[in-house]
């Protein structure tokens, strides 16, 4: 019988459990690419991978103690600005926007000199994203392209995703061929967008930062990108210099506790570091916001609702800026380099037809983020 007007009706409240009212705390939001308790355990949707010795593993030995500061070399200034390593005659260079994304074709990577990987830092510092087509990376034994990435910095082993057999340092991402838990997961979200800088809750985040697709859908699954130089440069002055002074807290935490919570592993204990909210670029001099939805909890010396509105507000200035964003198309052999100290990105998850996505992600940290005095 419908309830009269007056009569007051209970809805039960469903039973949470401490883990997961843990996880809820935060605003970090799973990504559904990065771990699947089934393939763990029976291997399901790892039949007929194009690069099988890159198909994840989650090893419950690796347990690593608390990272420790590392100096930084910051090779993006030690570049030729002209790019005659890394842009040779004969290569094509497409910018994608004014701001952001450069798609580059007939350079090969892994034949680069020192000199052309200085020259990459400061193309990519420049450019924030830059797709590199036809290259042959995926195709290097992975503990040679280990070798090139460790170039730019301390390779990052991630707490919680997959990695290949014996190589932790490369953090995976893998959508099984037949997986069509999609339609769970938009039973409650409406988008699986969520903007980040990965691993920002480390105190020496990653600069460089290289992935490179291994399998991919027909259509979908491209990857967004913000140029957060940029979406600086749109506040006004009064706002920008606001800001500056002002650091933010980035939590590990409910990315381990989501692990947790799904039977995943925690290769070291959560750490959560401050950072300022508007960093400097070593290389090119330029400001950035440096808050995101996935890891930034709080403004530090703000209540929490001045907090939450400010955060909101630098949020939603990135996301909605498309007129600061690019978006990368994957293609076989493609390898897409971003400066994660000033951009933001994306997965998309929009395919439905269970095709595999799969790419590899190596991480090198850089320094620890600083920021220089407002200007106007
Ligand atoms: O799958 C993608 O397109 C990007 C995943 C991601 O956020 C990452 O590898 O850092
Ligand atoms: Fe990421």
């Amino acid at each position: 019988m419908a309830p009269s007007a007056t009569e007051t009706v209970i809805v039960p409240v469903p039973e949470v459990s401490a883990l997961k009212l843990q996880v809820l705390k935060g605003q970090y939001k799973e990504a559904p690419t990065t771990f699947d308790k089934d393939a763990e355990t029976g291997k399901k949707g790892f039949e007929a991978a194009k690069y099988p010795h890159y198909l994840p593993t989650w090893n419950r030995e690796q347990y690593y103690q608390p990272l420790q500061p590392f100096e930084h070399v910051e090779h993006g200034k030690d570049a030729d600005p002209s790019f005659p390593n890394l842009l040779p005659e004969g290569s094509t260079v497409t910018h994608l926007t004014p701001t952001i994304g450069t798609e580059v074709k007939g350079t090969q990577l892994t034949s680069l000199n020192s000199a052309g990987k200085d020259e990459l830092a400061r193309l990519v510092a420049e450019r924030k994203v830059v797709a590199f087509r036809n290259q042959d990376f995926a195709d290097l034994p992975i503990e040679k392209a280990l070798e090139f990435g460790g170039y730019f910095g301390r390779h990052h082993i991630h707490p919680t995703s997959g990695s290949p057999e014996g190589h932790p340092e490369i953090h995976l991402v893998h959508r099984g061929a037949g997986d069509n838990t999609i339609d769970q997961y938009f039973a409650n979200r409406i988008s699986s967008v969520a903007w980040h800088s990965d691993v920002s809750y480390e105190q020496q985040p990653p600069g460089t930062t290289f992935l490179y697709i291994l399998d991919k859908p027909e259509t979908g699954g491209d990857t967004l990108f913000v140029d957060a130089a940029e979406a600086y440069q749109r506040l006004s002055p009064l706002f920008q210099e606001r800001l500056h002074g002002l650091q933010a807290t980035h939590s590990g935490i409910e990315q381990v506790n989501a692990s947790a919570a799904r039977g995943g592993i925690k290769r070291r204990e959560p750490v959560v570091n401050t950072h300022p909210i508007v960093r400097t670029h070593p290389t090119t001099g330029e400001k950035a916001l440096y808050v995101n939805p996935q890891f930034t909890r709080d403004i530090v010396g703000l209540k929490k609702e001045e907090s939450d509105a400010i955060l909101k507000f630098l949020y939603d200035h990135l996301a909605y800026g498309a007129d600061f964003q690019t978006r990368v198309k994957w293609e076989e052999g493609t390898v897409v380099v971003w400066d994660n100290r000033v951009t933001q990105h994306s997965a998309l998850i929009d395919w439905k037809d269970g095709q595999r996505r799969h790419l590899a992600r190596i991480t090198p940290q850089a320094e620890r983020p600083f920021e220089t005095p407002f200007k106007t």
